[in-house]
């Protein structure tokens, strides 16, 4: 214990080394930004750490006051950024390609992945996935989530005619099942045996990484790897590293006995990690360490997104129902009554798809989008220092009475085009932009407007709560602190 005192007592004297001789600098380069009251060596940490998942809140609260402004956690300086002009410049920029300091927390699990890494290497490797992910085998992709929604759909049916119930908590295993089978290529059987268990630690890791964000004397790894969240959050990435180890290894063995001609072996259906593994046996253009990142990211990317869209967005239609009937009649329109949803579908969904956009609009997967910049730039009358952090908030952009008109309004319609032709494009970033946009998008988009059109073609749904009564609760993603409760009755019984 008394070594542990000794280590921390270090680690204090160098922060405060740091603070006072290294950033004073950074601390000059800033003096005329606005930003809330700092407290000497933990800047403004106290706002967030004591209550790490209303952090994005806070951060939200003071942006509507300053649009641009500075925080200090410990030693780490962040600019925070609303205007769509200056979010523009960030996102184009490339002095701002590498991802904040703190996406190294992922480390040594995750690394150089596309979401925690930068340079070359990541680039040349996110090259290689983005069309697995989007390209020819969509279509194929788009089978599974129409069959695994329509299993999730039938299980609904023991919720018919009862009290309200969490639509989230429903939904978990239908997303994990086709996540399995269309990203990682095993089977996607949570909805018979229920097990969640990788989701659900990456989950965990995503809600640790965010309170070690806002917590700077989590910041130091010993001293991280010490604690019991440090503990939990290494125990939750070593237990995803170790099942795609093994996953890998056997799909391996399994192409190279095809490659062989060795009887008795199948194809497999297609999957992102399947494809992925026929390219690196050709090529040998990624070793198992830099496909394991990327599988955790694109995970982490789907599982969350997709999860918490669907969940808003048939929340949403419960509180409004009279745009529900419109995605209602929309989908009976373009599907019918009982097809399956196919790519060529998508396009024509224009109504489901606004009620999606405006769902994330108001509830962005990302609501806090952060890069390092590497070289001083400026934006507006500012000059965002090297070394310093740029954060950007889309939880207060997509909500600016500037852009908006009733922004707290959930209204679809605003996305037509006549309606959009003169906001800025950059007033909306619902997949973040510049290189380093969502790869998912289109790939997430259609698995949302699959489970969106069942649902919807199948089930009324209503709901208690309205729009104001919802408390947003944020790690790196937004979800509804006081759940997604809704009841359901079936369509033909109205
Ligand atoms: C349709 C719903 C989705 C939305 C709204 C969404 C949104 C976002 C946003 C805002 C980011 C940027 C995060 C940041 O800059 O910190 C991001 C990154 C990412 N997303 Fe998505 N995403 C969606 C679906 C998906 C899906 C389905 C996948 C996987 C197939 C995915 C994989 C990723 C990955 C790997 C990154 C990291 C990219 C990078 O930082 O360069 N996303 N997503």
């Amino acid at each position: 214990m008394s070594v542990v005192a000794m280590l921390c007592g270090i680690h204090f004297w160098k922060i405060v080394n740091d603070f006072w001789n290294c950033h004073s600098k950074l601390i000059k380069a800033v003096e005329l930004f606005p930003g809330p009251r700092t407290i000497p060596l933990l800047g403004n940490a106290l706002e967030f750490a004591t209550n790490p998942k209303n952090a994005i809140n806070v951060m939200a609260k003071f942006g509507m006051e300053y649009s641009t402004y500075r925080l200090w956690i410990g030693s780490k300086l962040f600019i925070i950024i609303t205007n769509p002009k200056d979010i523009e410049i960030v996102m184009e920029s490339p002095k701002t390609s590498k991802k904040a300091f703190f996406y190294k927390f992922m480390e040594p699990v995750v690394i150089n992945s596309m979401i925690n890494g930068h340079g070359p290497k990541m680039r040349a490797n996110r090259k290689i996935q983005e069309p697995l992910i989007n390209g020819k085998c969509l279509p194929f992709f788009m089978e599974t989530f129409n069959k695994q929604v329509r299993r999730y759909i039938n299980d609904l049916n023991s919720k018919l005619n009862q009290e309200e119930f969490d639509i989230s908590d429903e939904s978990e295993y239908c997303v994990a099942d086709m996540l399995f089978e269309t990203v990682i290529g095993i089977p996607g059987v949570g909805q018979d045996n229920g097990d969640l268990t990788i989701p659900h630690a990456l989950e965990t890791a995503l809600d640790i990484l965010f309170q070690r964000i806002v917590t700077p004397w989590l910041h130091p790894t010993f001293i991280f790897n010490l604690s019991k969240c440090g503990r939990e959050f290494n125990a939750a990435l070593e237990l995803g590293k170790d099942r795609l180890q093994q996953i890998i290894n056997e799909k391996k063995q399994l192409y190279m006995a095809l490659a062989r001609g060795d009887p008795g072996v199948e194809e497999p259906k297609p999957s992102i990690l399947d494809l992925l593994i026929q390219n690196v046996l050709e090529t040998n253009a990624m070793n198992d360490q830099e496909i394991i990142s990327d599988m955790i990211a694109i995970i982490v990317g789907f599982y969350d997104a997709v999860l918490g869209i669907f969940s808003f967005t048939i929340l949403m239609l419960a509180i409004h129902p009279d745009m529900q009937d419109k995605v209602r009649e929309e989908v009976a329109f373009v599907i019918g009554a009982d097809d399956d949803v196919v790519i060529t579908n998508i396009g024509k969904l224009n109504y489901t798809r606004m009620a999606i956009q405006e769902t994330i609009r108001l509830f962005p997967v990302g609501p806090f989008l952060s890069r390092e910049i590497t070289d001083d730039l400026q934006i507006d009358k500012y000059i965002l220092p090297k070394g310093s952090t740029v954060a950007m908030l889309p939880l207060v952009t997509h909500k600016s009475p500037k852009y908006w008109h009733e922004p707290d309004k959930f209204y679809p319609e605003r996305f037509l085009p006549k309606n959009s032709k003169n906001r800025h494009p950059f007033a909306y970033v619902p997949f973040s932009g510049g290189s380093r946009s969502c790869p998912g998008s289109k790939f997430g988009m259609s698995c949302l407007h699959v489970m969106v059109a069942h649902f919807i073609r199948k089930y009324q749904v209503m709901t208690t709560m309205s729009l104001e009564d919802i408390k947003l609760r944020t790690h790196i993603s937004v979800r509804s602190l006081n759940g997604y409760k809704v009841s359901i009755k079936n369509i033909n019984q109205l």
